[in-house]
């Protein structure tokens, strides 16, 4: 849901707005419950919860005899919008108090209680002073309308805490919570998060990607990219990609014959050259040797379309069984291999025909049959075009990300790097999201401070700040 709501923000639906939308959905609740005049007792926490009930009691204090209890001082409420809702009802002589002992909380003899104690923000059991405040609600005999979820539910697992509401009824909102379904008497309140939020990656999505202070080497994935014989710049563009996107170490696995280039690219790499110009099926016994110590392999980059090296690309996804990125020539041995790995696949429209795949000039109806053709093939594919589309064959989405000057070659090696490092650390159908999206920003600042005519290595410089620049997100 955090994710979804800074992607909301950044197609400019704020956090307020949702607030607003909330509150009002809540008041529609409790007037489906309660008849005018009765008395409401809202309860609110500290949290976002709370704002959505204090945005709640604005909306029904005409129309009932409607009063608010918020649990600690305001200074303390966490985030500025619940804050300016909490100021808002006490400038509008809303009957708003603030109560600093939970254990003396006296809700008196309510027909209806609001409870916004907790919601999608609480972790683990109830502590003071909601615990308390938990108690009293449950004691009185009222009936009780829980926002988002019944506080002291874990809105992730659906875990019912020792101390939590018995809610009589739900407003929850966007979307059923974990641990709700099937309930009859759950509400799911549309407060105007548009689909384009779920749909396209934004800001939000990069959520994942914050780090544990405690981290240390190798956390954050070992990459491994097989490529290079006719092309050399290639697999060195793609495993600088893997670095810059935070992988911790990247190896090349190339031939001999261009080594000493591709070495040459960059001293950060790691390059693990086999005999010979190309790649063959007499190398793959070593590779998939190699492969076992790293977390995940891209495999394509400069590789070249030789009939030996896709046979070995073939035998290498044969034998392989972790998460491969697949690109360039060795997209076209994918709808014919039968291996155990989890595959990443990174082609333009051209190389998704290629494959098979479907030919649409419609971003909607492309995804759409991107999605069957995920699922077919039993693969993720990102597919690169004005609007990427990425799909796993079950969750769709597409990246507005990047522009016209990106068609230069090389980009997509970055992108397949990129790609690589977030495999390491997330889903498969999420790492190609987040990839789409970086690598297009990074593409988008570029051409933005320079025009057109950037190289792909441009790109490399810029992937940090589009993975991790968003300090909202
Ligand atoms: N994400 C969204 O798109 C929207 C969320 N909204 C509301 O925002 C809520 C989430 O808000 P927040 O993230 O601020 O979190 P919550 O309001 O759920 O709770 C956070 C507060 O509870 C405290 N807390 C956490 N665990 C606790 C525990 N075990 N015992 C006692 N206190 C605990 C935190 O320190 C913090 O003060 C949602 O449930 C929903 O009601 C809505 O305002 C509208 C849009
Ligand atoms: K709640």
């Amino acid at each position: 849901m955090a994710a979804v709501d800074r992607n909301a923000a950044a197609l400019g639906v704020s956090t307020k707005q949702l607030m607003e939308s909330s509150g009002n959905a809540l008041a529609r609740g409790v007037r489906d419950v309660a008849d005018p005049d009765e008395t409401v007792a809202v309860v609110a926490g500290r949290g976002n919860n709370g704002g959505d009930a204090f945005v709640a009691a604005r909306f029904l204090a005409d129309e009932f005899d409607a009063s608010v209890r918020l649990l600690g001082r305001p200074e303390t409420i966490t985030t500025d919008i619940a804050r300016e809702n909490w100021d808002a009802l006490r400038s509008a002589e809303i009957d708003a108090e603030r109560v600093l002992d939970s254990t003396a909380l006296d809700l008196g003899d309510p027909d209806v209680v609001l409870d916004g104690v907790l919601g999608t923000g609480v972790t683990g059991a109830p502590r003071e002073p909601e615990r308390s405040a938990i108690v009293a609600m449950n004691e009185v005999d009222a009936t009780v309308v829980s926002v988002d979820v019944p506080s002291g539910t874990d809105a992730d697992t659906g875990a019912v805490a020792d101390v939590a509401v018995d809610a009589d009824r739900i407003v929850t909102f966007h979307d059923l919570k974990p641990g709700l379904e099937g309930r009859a008497d759950v509400t799911v309140a549309d407060i105007g998060i548009p689909e384009a939020a779920e749909t396209f990656v934004g800001p939000g999505d990069l959520r994942s990607l914050s780090r544990d202070p405690r981290a240390h080497k190798g956390d954050f994935g070992r990459v491994m990219v097989i490529g290079g014989g006719p092309y050399t710049g290639a697999p060195a563009l793609c495993a600088q990609a893997a670095l810059r996107a935070g992988a911790d170490l990247a190896y090349v696995a190339c031939p001999d014959a261009i080594a000493g280039e591709v070495q040459g690219y960059a001293e950060d790499l790691i390059v693990e050259s086999f005999d010979g110009e190309r790649l063959r099926p007499a190398h793959v016994d070593d590779l998939l040797a190699a492969a076992e110590g790293r977390d995940v392999v891209v495999i394509g980059p400069g590789l070249g379309g030789a009939d030996e090296t896709l046979d070995a690309v073939r035998d290498f996804l044969a034998g392989y069984d972790g998460t491969a990125v697949v690109d360039a020539d060795a997209l076209q041995v994918v709808p014919e291999v039968d291996t155990d790995a989890d595959l990443v696949c990174t082609p333009h429209q051209g190389e998704l025909a290629k494959m098979g795949g479907p030919r649409e000039d419609d971003w909607e109806v492309r995804a759409a049959r991107v999605r069957e053709f995920a699922a077919e093939l039993d693969v993720t594919l990102l597919v690169k075009g004005a609007y990427d589309v990425i799909s796993d064959g079950e969750t769709t989405r597409a990246n507005r990300t990047g522009n016209p000057g990106m068609t230069v070659g090389g980009t997509g090696d970055v992108l397949a790097g990129i790609t690589g490092a977030m495999a390491s650390t997330q889903a498969p159908g999420q790492a190609a999201a987040i990839a789409a999206y970086a690598n297009g920003t990074a593409g988008d600042v570029v051409v933005d401070e320079q025009g057109y005519g950037l190289l792909a290595s441009d790109l490399l410089g810029e992937i940090p700040t589009a993975l991790w620049g968003d300090r909202d997100a």
